[in-house]
C-alpha cells in the first residue's frame, strides 16, 4: 500500500513536473483527460465491462436483447427520445431577407388520401370570395391530422390556385386528385377547444340527409332512424351537429339537424299548411262505419273511452289464482280492431291541428342507468299486435316463476261477487272513487265495459314492484307516455310476429277468441293483419322499445323474454336523462320526453 502511494505520488509529482517544464500539448492532455465527462464515459465502461462478466445471458436475456434490437422497437424508441426532447418541430429555412414583416402565414400540408373522405367541408367567404375551410368532421381524415381547422382559407390544392373559383370546382379537384393531396392554406387563428361534454341523444324520428334540401353537405350527413342512439360530438354550430351512431362503427361523425333546427322546420311546416283541415277541432265520434262487423255483432253494449281501454278481464275459473287477471284475449283483440280503425282518424288529426302535439322533441337525451340492487325492479312492459302472444308469454312467466314475476290488481266499480275478494281478483270501489283517481292520473289505462269501469292503478304496479317483484303488464302503444315515468322506470318489449310461413306453422292448434265465448283457428288474414298491425305499431313506437322479442317458437321466446327481462334488470341500459333527475316540487311524475340544451 505504501509503495502505492509512493508510486501514485511520484507519477504526480512527474506530471506536475512535466506541466511545470511545459512539455509540449502536455497541458492540454491534462485537461482532456480530467474533464468531467470523459471520467464518467470510463466509469460507464468499467461498470458495462464488471456487468459482462457477472451476467450469463439467460434464454431470456437473450430473447429480449433480440425484441429490443427489433428495427420497430428502435423506431419506437427512437420516437419516444424524440418526443421527450420535445425534438419534433420541423427545421424551418429561415425567412429570406426583404419579406415583408405583416405577410400572412401560409402553410403547406400533405394529406394522404386514401378511401375515406376527407372529413371537411368547404364554404365561400360572400365578402371576400375566398374558399375556407367551413367545419371539419370529428374522428375524421382532416380531424385526425389536426392540420386542418374551421376558417383555413385554401389558397391552392395540388400547385392550383383556387383563387375565383366555386366550391364545386374546388372539390372535383380533390375528387380527381390522386394519393397525395397538397394544400397551400392560410391558418385561421387559433380555435377554442370544444368545450361542451358529450351528450347521448335517443332519435324521436328517422332522419335522412339525401332528403333534406337545407343541410349544407349532404354527403356528409348521417342518416338515422327513431330509435337510434346518437352520441353527439360537436355541438359547436348551433343548426348542425356532428354525432356518431352508437354502438360506433367508425370514429368518423356525421352532421345531424340540431335540436332548436329540426323544431324550426317542424314549426314552419306546420305553419306553411294552413289551408289542411284541422279535423280535431271537430269532436270524434264514434261513426258505425268504423266498427267492424264482429265487433258490432259482438257487443252493442260496450262503451269505450276514446282513448284508453282496460285491457283484462279476469276469468272466475283462473287456475293460478295468485292474483294476477286471466286476459280474455279475444275481447282485446276486438277492442283493438275497433281501436286501430279509429286510431287512424286521431292520428290524422292530431298531427296536422295541435301544433303541441305535431311539435314533439326529435331527440330525447338519455344517460346509462343500472339499477341498484337495492331499487324496486323495474316495470316491464309487453307490447305487440293483438294475437301474437303478448298474453302467453306474460302468462307463461309468472306462472313458471310466480315468485319473481307477478301482474298488477286491477281496480274496478262493478260490485264484487260473493266468491271474490278485494285485493285479491279486483281492488273493488266505487264509481265515485274511480273517477276521481281518473282526474288525479292515478290510471295508466283505464275504460268502460258494460257499464262498469276498470283499469290498472300505479299504485297498483308500485305494490308488486315496492315488494320485490318484477311486475308485468302489457299495454295498448298509445299508452307509453303514461307508463314513462321516472318512478316505475319501465322497460319495453315489443313482441313482434314471425314471418308468415313460421305464423302458420307454429301456430296450427292455436286459437284466437272470435267473440266473448267462441274460439276458432287462427285464418291467414288474421296473420297477414297481426304482420301489418305488427309493422304499423314499429314504425310509430319502436324509439320507445327497448327490446325487440320475435315470438316463434314459444319454449324459445319464453327464455328469450326472460332473459331480456334480467338483463334489462341486472345490466346497464339507456334511459331518459330526466329519469335521473330529482322531481321538481309541484310536478307529476308523467312526462319524460326531453330535448337536449343546444
Ligand atoms: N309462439 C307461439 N306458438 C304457438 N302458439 C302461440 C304462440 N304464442 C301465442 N300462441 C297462441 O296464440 C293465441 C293468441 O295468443 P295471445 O292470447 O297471447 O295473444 P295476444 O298477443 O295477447 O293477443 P290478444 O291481445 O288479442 O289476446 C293463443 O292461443 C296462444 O296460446
Amino acid at each position: 500500500e505504501r509503495y502505492d502511494n509512493r508510486w501514485t505520488l511520484a507519477t504526480n509529482e512527474e506530471h506536475f513536473f512535466s506541466v511545470s517544464r511545459d512539455i509540449s500539448g502536455a497541458e492540454l492532455l491534462h485537461g482532456l483527460l480530467s474533464a468531467p465527462w470523459l471520467q464518467s464515459l470510463l466509469k460507464v465502461r468499467v461498470f458495462i465491462h464488471s456487468f459482462k462478466e457477472v451476467l450469463i445471458p439467460t434464454h431470456e436475456v437473450r430473447e429480449l436483447y433480440c425484441l429490443l434490437r427489433r428495427p420497430h422497437v428502435q423506431a419506437l424508441l427512437l420516437a419516444h427520445d424524440t418526443v421527450a426532447r420535445k425534438d419534433y418541430d420541423p427545421v424551418l429555412p429561415l425567412v429570406p431577407e426583404g419579406v415583408p414583416g405583416d405577410e400572412e402565414a401560409m402553410r403547406i400540408i400533405c394529406l394522404v388520401k386514401n378511401n375515406q373522405p376527407l372529413g371537411a367541408t368547404i364554404k365561400k367567404d360572400e365578402m371576400t370570395g375566398d374558399i375556407q375551410v367551413a367545419r371539419v368532421i370529428h374522428g375524421g381524415l382532416a380531424d385526425r391530422s389536426g392540420l386542418l381547422h374551421p376558417g383555413d382559407k385554401l389558397v391552392e390544392v395540388n400547385g392550383s390556385s383556387v383563387e375565383g373559383l366555386e366550391p364545386e370546382q374546388v372539390i372535383q379537384i380533390l375528387f380527381k386528385s390522386q394519393g397525395t393531396i397538397v394544400f397551400k392554406l392560410i391558418p385561421n387563428s387559433p380555435q377554442p377547444e370544444n368545450s361542451q361534454a358529450t351528450v347521448f341523444l335517443r332519435a324521436m324520428a328517422d332522419y335522412c340527409p339525401l332528403r333534406d334540401p337545407t343541410i349544407p353537405c349532404p354527403a356528409a350527413g348521417m342518416a338515422y332512424s327513431k330509435g337510434d342512439l346518437l352520441e353527439i360530438v360537436d355541438q359547436t354550430d348551433a343548426c348542425w351537429w356532428q354525432a356518431r351512431k352508437l354502438p360506433s362503427a367508425g370514429p368518423c361523425a356525421g352532421l345531424v339537424p340540431s335540436n332548436s333546427w329540426l323544431k324550426r322546420k317542424q314549426r314552419e311546416m306546420w305553419w306553411s299548411q294552413p289551408s289542411q283541415v284541422h279535423t280535431c277541432i271537430r269532436p270524434c265520434e264514434f261513426h258505425p262505419d268504423f266498427l267492424s262487423s264482429e265487433i258490432q255483432q259482438l257487443n252493442k253494449n260496450v262503451l269505450i273511452c276514446f282513448l284508453t281501454f282496460y285491457p283484462y278481464l279476469r276469468l272466475p275459473s283462473d287456475p293460478c289464482g295468485r292474483g294476477y287477471v286471466q286476459p280474455t284475449s279475444g275481447f282485446r283483440r276486438s277492442l283493438r280492431l275497433f281501436r286501430r280503425r279509429t286510431q287512424n282518424k286521431r292520428r290524422l288529426s292530431c298531427h296536422s291541428c295541435c301544433p303541441s302535439k305535431a311539435l314533439s322533441s326529435p331527440y330525447e337525451e338519455v344517460v346509462r342507468y343500472q339499477r341498484n340492487p337495492e331499487d324496486p325492479p323495474r316495470l316491464i312492459v309487453l307490447l305487440g299486435p293483438s294475437g301474437v302472444g303478448v298474453n302467453e308469454l306474460r302468462k307463461r312467466l309468472m306462472k313458471t316463476n310466480p315468485s319473481t314475476f307477478q301482474g298488477a290488481i286491477p281496480h274496478t266499480s262493478r260490485p264484487k261477487k260473493s266468491s271474490e275478494e278485494s285485493g285479491k281478483e279486483y281492488h273493488f270501489i266505487s264509481k265515485e272513487l274511480f273517477e276521481y283517481m281518473v282526474c288525479n292520473h292515478r290510471f295508466l289505462e283505464y275504460g268502460e265495459f258494460k257499464g262498469h269501469l276498470y283499469g290498472t292503478s300505479v299504485d297498483a304496479i308500485k305494490e308488486v314492484l315496492d315488494g320485490g317483484k318484477i311486475c308485468l303488464i302489457d299495454i295498448e302503444p298509445h299508452s307509453i307516455q303514461s307508463v314513462r315515468t321516472k318512478t316505475l322506470k319501465p322497460y319495453f318489449v315489443f313482441v313482434a310476429s314471425p314471418s308468415l310461413e313460421r305464423l302458420r306453422l307454429t301456430r296450427r292448434s292455436a286459437r284466437v277468441v272470435a267473440s266473448s265465448h267462441l274460439t276458432r283457428h287462427f285464418t291467414d288474414e288474421d296473420f297477414q293483419e297481426m304482420q301489418e298491425c305488427g309493422r304499423s305499431m314499429e314504425a310509430r313506437y319502436r324509439q320507445y322499445f327497448d327490446s325487440v322479442l320475435v315470438n316463434d317458437v314459444l319454449q324459445d321466446a319464453c327464455l328469450q323474454l326472460y332473459s331480456i327481462i334480467r338483463r334489462a334488470q341486472d345490466e346497464p341500459q339507456w334511459v331518459p336523462v330526466s329519469w335521473l333527475k330529482p322531481v321538481q316540487p309541484g310536478r307529476r311524475d308523467v312526462e319524460t320526453t326531453n330535448s337536449p340544451k343546444v
